[in-house]
């Protein structure tokens, strides 16, 4: 009689927080612990357990990520809340004039607004909901109102952590973000598509969106996609977080990846001033992001200054020019 056959659940239960933390470490704090042959051990040794006692497996599970295909297409999602979309700003000009108009709503100077800058990133917005701490709904933002539910593909995502990793987990929380691919995933998923005789992708944004919209959650599992979190859209209780950047690093303590970029910025020079530095960071960042989402930081002055129309009236996204991409056909280099 070995150890683990006297009681499975304990070395079960320790290996899943094993893997749980080493996948947050590796894809949230980018700072590995275990080695890739010893996540695969120890991931193995969790499967035979759970397949010797599958009364034991749980949907939060990490070896429960890649579950089978939907029957058919996705089922439509509403948004409890709608994903809106964000006002352009295109030059120094336009960020004072948001500003301006943030601080006359609020009845302050516009020097006196805190906001935070954060890049906005180029890929397929999702959103993901949680319910006592566990991962119940994943969906793509559709047309701001109803989305797809793509729960089985968002779990394969190792950034989108299967429960909440924190001890006091809230009761309900939605949390939006980018899925991404990075240019060096790119290449590789284009490079093995061209081999292969498949579909290649024009842009990482295409090759994340259309990575997340397959029937079956083994190819997703294949892509390499990463979550970044830009939003706590529902948060009950709600844990008295009083600004979007407090917001941001509970998120990340909760297991979620958040920009390492994001600034808490004070008026609008300075905000403008972020935007010029991270457009010569650009090209370096080895994702593609089109902006900047400055938003107000104060989440009371956010609920002051709500909405026009479908987008809020303290946020904007502070775009750069479309980079020239160059697509090949037929070994034809064109500029679009
Ligand atoms: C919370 C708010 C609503 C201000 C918000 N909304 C965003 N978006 C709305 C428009 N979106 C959209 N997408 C497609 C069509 C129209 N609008 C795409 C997400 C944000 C996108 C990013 C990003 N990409 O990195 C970000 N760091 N913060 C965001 N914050």
């Amino acid at each position: 009689m070995t150890k683990s056959d006297a009681q499975p659940l304990e070395e079960i239960t320790q290996l899943r927080a094993t893997l749980d933390e080493a996948n947050y470490r590796y894809y949230v704090l980018d700072d590995p612990t275990l080695t890739d042959a010893d996540y695969d051990r120890q991931f193995q040794r969790l499967q035979e357990l759970e397949t010797e006692h599958p009364e034991l497996i749980t949907p939060d599970s990490p070896t429960q990520r890649v579950g089978a295909a939907p029957a058919e297409g996705f089922p439509s999602v509403a948004h409890a809340i709608p994903m809106l979309s964000l006002d352009n700003a295109f030059s120094r000009e336009d960020i004072h004039a948001f500003a301006e108009r943030v601080a006359e709503r609020l009845e302050c100077t516009a020097d006196d607004v805190e906001f935070t800058c954060e890049p906005k990133l180029d890929g397929a917005a999702v959103s993901l909901v949680y319910e006592q701490g566990v991962l119940v709904s994943g969906a793509t933002r559709g047309d701001g109102r109803t989305g797809e539910g793509i729960t089985s593909n968002l779990r394969t995502l190792r950034s989108v952590p299967l429960k909440l990793r924190d001890s006091n987990v809230p009761a309900l929380l939605e949390v939006r973000g980018e899925v991404i691919m990075r240019h060096a995933g790119f290449e590789a998923l284009n490079e093995r598509a061209r081999e292969a005789g498949s579909k290649v992708f024009a842009n990482p944004r295409n090759a994340a969106a259309g990575s997340l919209r397959q029937l079956d959650p083994r190819i997703t599992a294949k892509r390499p996609l990463e979550f970044h979190a830009y939003q706590a859209a529902r948060l009950e209780p709600d844990l008295g977080d009083t600004s979007h950047s407090e917001l941001m690093a509970r998120l990340a303590t909760l297991g979620f990846r958040a920009s390492s970029e994001l600034k808490v910025i004070k008026g609008p020079q300075a905000v403008a001033d972020y935007c010029e530095q991270l457009g010569e960071k650009r090209d370096g960042l080895g994702f593609d992001i089109d902006g900047v989402v400055i938003k107000v930081n104060d989440l009371r002055h956010q609920r002051e200054l709500g909405f026009v129309a479908r987008a809020p009236r303290w946020a904007v996204a502070f775009k750069f020019p479309a980079q020239e991409e160059v697509t090949t056909l037929n070994d034809v280099e064109f500029q679009v």
